[in-house]
């Protein structure tokens, strides 16, 4: 019985020591951890040892094989505690179902092996709790950061959708301004700043900033002390803007002679400040450094190409010159060139009936033509600027359409005027030729300066006839036009007196208030009428007995006289004397 009993008792200690040597192979344990498994099979054989077998029931014989396996495995594979740990919580699991099954073979368990049980049951358990809770917490934060960015991103969509209806408020604004402008038919007033030019200091700039409508400028004063003066306009372009930005600008002003409106553009500005850099670009051209007229053109082939099936347009060119006084046509070789008579009243609507009208179709016509006008135009050298307009020129741009819907016919011009600059003579220095045509610039620039002052100040007599450049510019100055105005200045600060009398002037200009412009169109009974009636005048004048008239109003008038299809121009006969420039009074103008 005591042998059964024996060997009972070394039963299990034998299955133990096969089990840990099964782990042993299973898990290729280290050395150290061999170590400690020794000292474990020694604990639990000698708690085994002294035991009478009945005391060792079998059950926790095979319970104490499975703890051992399974911290022999977790020595093996600490870094694999994750995996293992469903395994331990099993065995655990199972002793405390033991223990709480048999409470006798629990009391019988070496309190120091329950305790690190539970204490290891305690430990998973504080793990598990703050997996999920660091789990959770991740799943919070993830939550968080996902609405987060949603917020983020409704917040971006809503601010870009802020910053394009500001530009489009801003847009709307420009354009009810506009719009205001037309109504009341104020003058338009644009400014342009010069860059300095290559060569020249440009530390000190009289242009003390600049807004989007509004320029100051550097006043030195009589104690020396610098002041500054604003002021403002429709628009002031710094002396970076390019000829595009420029002319993208006054862009719906131009194309609404397509619509029936005369306009007016004329550049402005003290000799040498960049007028004719404005209006026809630098001496040498290229795609980018064209000016307003080339642009202009451009623009209206492209509309007319546009519109072609609904309105039929007509597009021809005129190009004069005053030069002292006498109107040039610069479209005829200068061997040939007479001086002509402006008509504001005459019958075709032409300011200068006399001068060449050349119909143009394409660029490449435009830009035969003026290279032609520019060549004849008249230039000189002053001290200011090496290659000075002497003359004040004027390009102007007839229009016909045909609504092909309608039947309405409109006409309408536009002249784009480049003016002689301003000069003071005394700073200037010049004599003989050049002093007569500065007397003759300034003289027209003052004369126009008198009927800005009087149309500003609305009085009924508006001195149009003083110059030949005001008759020019009569219809557009004081008829329904729209007209915009160029004013330009040079940046260098010795010529800041002129500067601020040229931007007192465009202020004076801005102020002046046309009344709404009006289309030139008419409908189809209208132009019937008006036909009829001119076939009953001719009719009556042939009556008369004069059969010339009859021939000119009996079909219906081509009144541009324009050649169709021939971009040829039209030399005209002269048919005014020169006038006498010789009694022209020699006197200084003072800036206005
Ligand atoms: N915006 C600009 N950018 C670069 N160069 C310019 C600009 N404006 C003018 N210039 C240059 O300045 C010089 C004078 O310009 P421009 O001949 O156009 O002046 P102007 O006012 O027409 O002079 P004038 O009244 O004497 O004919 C030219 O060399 C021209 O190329």
């Amino acid at each position: 019985m005591n042998k059964l009993m024996r060997s009972h008792t070394t039963e299990p200690i034998q299955k133990v020591l096969i089990a840990k040597q099964s782990i042993e192979t299973d898990c290729c344990l280290e050395s150290t951890e061999m170590a400690n498994l020794e000292s474990l099979n020694m604990l639990v054989r000698t708690l085994l040892l002294d035991k009478k077998p009945e005391e060792v029931p079998l059950i926790v014989e095979s319970l104490l094989i499975k703890v051992i396996q399974e911290y022999e495995c977790r020595a093996a594979n600490q870094h694999l505690m994750g995996e293992e740990e469903p395994n331990l919580l099993k065995v655990t699991e199972e002793v405390s179902s033991v223990v709480r099954n048999d409470d006798c073979v629990a009391e019988q368990f070496q309190p120091g092996t329950k305790i690190s049980i539970e204490l290891q049951q305690k430990h998973i358990q504080e793990l598990r709790n703050s997996l999920s809770s660091v789990k959770s917490g991740m799943e919070q934060l993830r939550i968080q950061y996902s609405e987060d960015f949603t917020k983020i991103g409704r917040q971006l969509y809503i601010l870009s959708n802020a910053a394009s209806g500001y530009h489009k408020v801003l847009e709307d604004n420009r354009k009810l301004y506009n719009q205001i402008q037309d109504l009341k038919g104020n003058i338009r007033v644009y400014c342009r700043v010069r860059p300095f030019l290559p060569g020249q200091a440009n530390s000190s700039s009289s242009v003390a900033g600049m807004e989007e409508r509004t320029i100051t400028i550097i006043t030195p004063t009589k104690y020396g002390k610098d002041g500054s003066k604003s002021f403002t306009f429709n628009k002031v372009f710094g002396p970076a803007a390019t000829q595009e930005e420029v002319f993208s600008d006054m862009q719906p002003l131009i194309r609404s002679v397509l619509d029936g409106f005369n306009v007016c553009i004329f550049a402005y500005g003290q000799t040498g400040s960049g007028k004719t850099y404005t209006m026809s670009g630098p001496n040498v051209l290229s795609e980018k450094s064209v000016g307003v007229n080339y642009r202009a053109l451009n623009d209206l082939f492209n509309l007319q190409a546009q519109r072609k099936g609904t309105i039929n347009y007509e597009i021809s060119v005129q190009m004069i010159e005053i030069y002292n006084e006498q109107v040039r046509d610069l479209l005829q070789d200068s061997g040939n060139r007479n001086t002509l008579e402006i008509r504001n009243t005459s019958q075709k609507g032409l300011a200068v009936p006399d001068a060449s009208i050349v119909p143009v179709t394409s660029t490449s016509d435009v830009a035969e033509l003026m290279n032609q006008g520019q060549k004849n135009r008249v230039v000189g050298s002053t001290a200011i600027n090496d290659r000075s307009s002497r003359s004040h020129s004027c390009l102007t741009v007839h229009v016909q359409g045909h609504d092909l819907t309608s039947g309405t016919i409109l006409r309408a011009c536009m002249h784009l005027v480049d003016l002689a600059g301003s000069e003071r003579v005394d700073k200037s220095e010049v004599v003989g030729d050049r002093l007569k045509e500065a007397l003759y610039i300034n003289k027209s620039l003052s004369a126009l300066g008198d009927v800005i002052a009087s149309l500003a100040q609305k009085n009924s007599h508006v001195p149009y006839r003083n110059s030949k450049l005001t008759q020019l510019l009569q219809d557009s100055l004081g008829g329904q036009a729209k007209t915009l105005m160029f004013v330009h200045i040079s940046p260098e600060p010795d010529v800041v007196n002129e500067t601020i009398s040229t931007l007192k002037f465009a202020e004076r200009v801005a102020s002046v208030e046309l009344g709404a412009a009006k289309a030139n169109k008419e409908g189809g009974e209208v132009r019937e009428l008006k036909e009829q009636i001119a076939w009953l005048k001719a009719a009556l004048v042939k009556k008369e007995g004069e059969p010339e008239n009859i021939q000119s109003t009996q079909s219906s008038p081509n009144i541009y006289g324009i050649n169709k299809g021939n971009a040829t121009p039209v030399f005209r006969k002269n048919r005014q004397p020169m006038e006498d420039v010789g009694n022209l009074e020699l006197r200084t103008v003072k800036p206005f």
